[in-house]
């Protein structure tokens, strides 16, 4: 049916397309204490990009530096170019979700979201929309202070998204979800991020948001340690064989140039090869296989040693951790 023919319609309204996150030369000091540290990266629109560090490795800092939240004690971060506190349309931009415990408890869901859509000047039918659309309408009239954390995380998701941003800066969103939820979040966030937005999604646990993310920025010490596509922490692509004779199959292998190492008596592993090749091998030379499988290289392993370095340790647990806050948060737009 064409738009014509439906005069009274609202013209369907196009998905925003992403905005450029960057993040240069950041710095943030508390007392003499560096929590950032000259931290630069980029975030692409399009893709989802997961923060990631261990406890007090300076994501929230960072996160709400980029908010406008608080100021940075050197460098910028910016979104199309702007500090978030010059942005025009800040709740058309960026929608953000930094706490799931930031709700009055006296307020119902639906409440609280109206509350922010009136301030906002959006519809409350995108309120309802929105309840709708993050799995918790049922429990709309309920008090926001007997939600669950996957709960409060669905309701502060909503709160995000009431600007229909281009930017979804969420930090650990998947704290407090079920299984489920998590599934459910993953499927979300892939389908924010294909209508062309940009997502980044803050963790400490390189393994929750393994299956979610595309791209990584992995933070240790205030300070960047990795950035780039999770694909290339992965490495090279190795499969684990198990037949009869794997000294006999290795041996085959090596003669049709693919290097494979004898890892037990029916055991052995391939490293760089397509597994049909292995396979191909295997009936030349009349070897069964019992089992064929890729072995990626255990990405929680790679993240501790990344972040777990001298110069990276986690600060919270050695002597130069601060006292305490220092540093009043200032308000949106400081
Ligand atoms: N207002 C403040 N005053 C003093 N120190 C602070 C302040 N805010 C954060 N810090 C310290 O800065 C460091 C980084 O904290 P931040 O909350 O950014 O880490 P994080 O990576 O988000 O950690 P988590 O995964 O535990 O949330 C921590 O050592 C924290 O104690």
């Amino acid at each position: 049916m064409t738009a014509s023919a439906l005069p009274d319609s609202p013209p369907p309204r196009p998905a925003p397309q992403g905005a450029r996150i960057e993040i240069s030369n950041l710095s943030k000091t508390f007392g003499s204490f560096r929590a950032v540290d000259d931290l630069s990266f980029s975030v692409e629109p399009g893709r989802i990009t997961g923060f990631l560090g261990p406890n007090g490795a300076g994501k929230t800092t960072s996160l709400r530096m980029l908010l406008g939240l608080i100021r940075p004690s050197s460098g910028a971060a910016t979104i199309n170019g702007v500090p978030y506190a010059s942005l025009d349309n800040p709740m058309q931009v960026v929608g953000s979700a930094l706490e799931a415990t930031n709700f009055h408890p006296g307020r119902t869901g639906r409440d609280h979201l109206r509350v922010l859509a009136a301030a906002a000047r959006v519809p409350d039918a995108r309120v309802d929309e929105l309840l709708e659309t993050v799995g918790i309408a049922a429990a709309a009239k309920k008090r926001a202070g007997a939600y669950s954390m996957g709960m409060r995380q669905r309701l502060g998701l909503a709160a995000a998204l009431l600007g229909d941003p281009q930017v979804l800066i969420l930090d650990e969103p998947a704290n407090g979800l079920d299984p489920e939820g998590i599934r459910w979040l993953r499927g979300f966030l892939r389908h924010l991020s294909s209508e062309g937005r940009t997502i980044l999604v803050s963790s400490h646990m390189l393994s929750e948001v393994e299956q979610t993310v595309d791209d990584v920025v992995i933070i240790a010490n205030g300070r960047l340690v990795r950035q780039g596509p999770i694909s290339e922490l992965h490495g090279e692509r190795r499969s684990l064989v198990r037949t009869t004779d794997a000294r006999r199959l290795a041996q085959a292998l090596a003669e049709a140039g693919h290097p494979a190492q004898q890892t037990g008596d029916d055991t052995l592993e391939v490293t760089g090869d397509d597994p049909r090749h292995i396979g191909d091998t295997a009936l030349a030379v009349g070897l069964p296989i019992y089992e064929l499988r890729e072995s990626k290289s255990d990405l929680e392993d790679l993240f501790f040693q990344l972040t777990s370095a001298p110069e990276n340790r986690n600060r919270n647990l050695g002597d130069d951790a601060p006292a305490g806050p220092t540093d009043v948060p200032q308000g949106g737009g400081q």
